[in-house]
């Protein structure tokens, strides 16, 4: 099974995109880490406990307030929900604190996102997909790239498209809100940039998302097009049938993903040492 990672940052279009590609004529699976995330920090588990832990003594409006329809304890007595702007207020932005706090924050939503990933691909494997799209804002921060046969950016090459969608979708953001979340997330065009190092043969591509949505359903089929070529379904199939095989493809693709990312390391130094 081909694992295609998406990425990019804030509001470049990763949803839309992978919308497309779970859609006809494509329909591949998706696991989206955004749900993921929501998902391990209900109320009741471990991952709520240890955000309230952390953050609770020093975030005085942590959980949603409680109204009518929101008891003290919560809808079900696990707790209230988090309050998730007031959260992203602690974590978003550039500040020494501020990105300590969103070390902490990733340190405990993290494992618990990518044990559950592991899983949805695992069923998905099981269920005989035969490719599935992993939606990971954080893909290769996170360096779950390593594991990905392909690896889809999702990237605008002028920033004011970027912040303009993203207040238009968004209008709750405060505009240092929204400075603050785009920086959260590092330059789309430099994630672009380490796509197209993976090389061609479909190992790297970038979707191009700042014409219209027309334009971007025809860089989605471009996209497919170069995966389809450099992964054909016969290949997949017979992976599939074959686990030995399968196994040994992954183990390949993780050593090739781990010696290009080597070589991202070391473009990023030589370029730091010339400022
Ligand atoms: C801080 C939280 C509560 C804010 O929630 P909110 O609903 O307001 O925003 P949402 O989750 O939709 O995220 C908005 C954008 O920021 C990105 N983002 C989320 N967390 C992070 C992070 N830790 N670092 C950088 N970007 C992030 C998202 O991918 C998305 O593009 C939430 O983003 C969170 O729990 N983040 C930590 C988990 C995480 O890293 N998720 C990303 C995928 S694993
Ligand atoms: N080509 C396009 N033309 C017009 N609007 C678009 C286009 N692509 C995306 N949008 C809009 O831009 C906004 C951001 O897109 P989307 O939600 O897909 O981004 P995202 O990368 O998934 O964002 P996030 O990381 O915040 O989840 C949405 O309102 C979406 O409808």
């Amino acid at each position: 099974m081909l694992l295609i990672g998406l990425t990019g940052s804030i509001a470049t279009g990763k949803s839309t995109v992978s919308s497309l590609l779970s859609a006809p004529p494509y329909s591949l699976p998706v696991i989206d880490a955004d749900q993921l995330a929501r998902k391990v920090v209900e109320p009741g588990t471990p991952g709520y406990r240890a955000i309230v832990g952390y953050f609770g003594p020093s975030t005085p409006d942590l959980l949603v307030p409680v109204s009518e329809s929101m008891p003290v304890d919560g809808p079900d007595g696990k707790g209230r929900p988090l309050n998730r702007p007031a959260l992203g207020r602690r974590v978003f932005g550039d500040d020494p604190q501020v990105r300590r706090d969103r070390e902490k924050l990733n340190g405990i939503v993290h494992p618990a996102v990518r044990w559950a990933m592991f899983s949805a691909a695992l069923r998905a494997y099981l269920s005989g997909a035969r490719a599935v799209v992993l939606d990971v804002p954080l893909l290769f921060e996170s360096g779950l790239d390593r594991f990905c046969g392909t690896v889809l950016v999702v990237a605008v090459r002028d920033p004011a498209v970027q912040m303009r969608r993203l207040r238009e979708r968004d209008a709750h953001l405060t505009l240092k809100d929204a400075e603050n979340r785009v920086m959260s997330q590092g330059d789309v065009r430099v994630k672009a940039r380490r796509c197209e190092l993976r090389g061609g043969k479909g190992r790297g591509v970038v979707v191009w998302n700042d014409g219209g949505r027309e334009e971007l359903g025809r860089e989605v089929a471009r996209a497919w097009g170069e995966i389809e070529r450099a992964s054909p379904a016969w290949w997949s199939w017979g992976l599939w049938a074959c686990p030995p095989a399968a196994v040994a493809v992954a183990v390949w693709s993780f050593w090739e993903n781990v010696r290009i990312n080597r070589r991202w390391a070391e473009m990023e130094a030589r370029e730091r040492a010339k400022i």
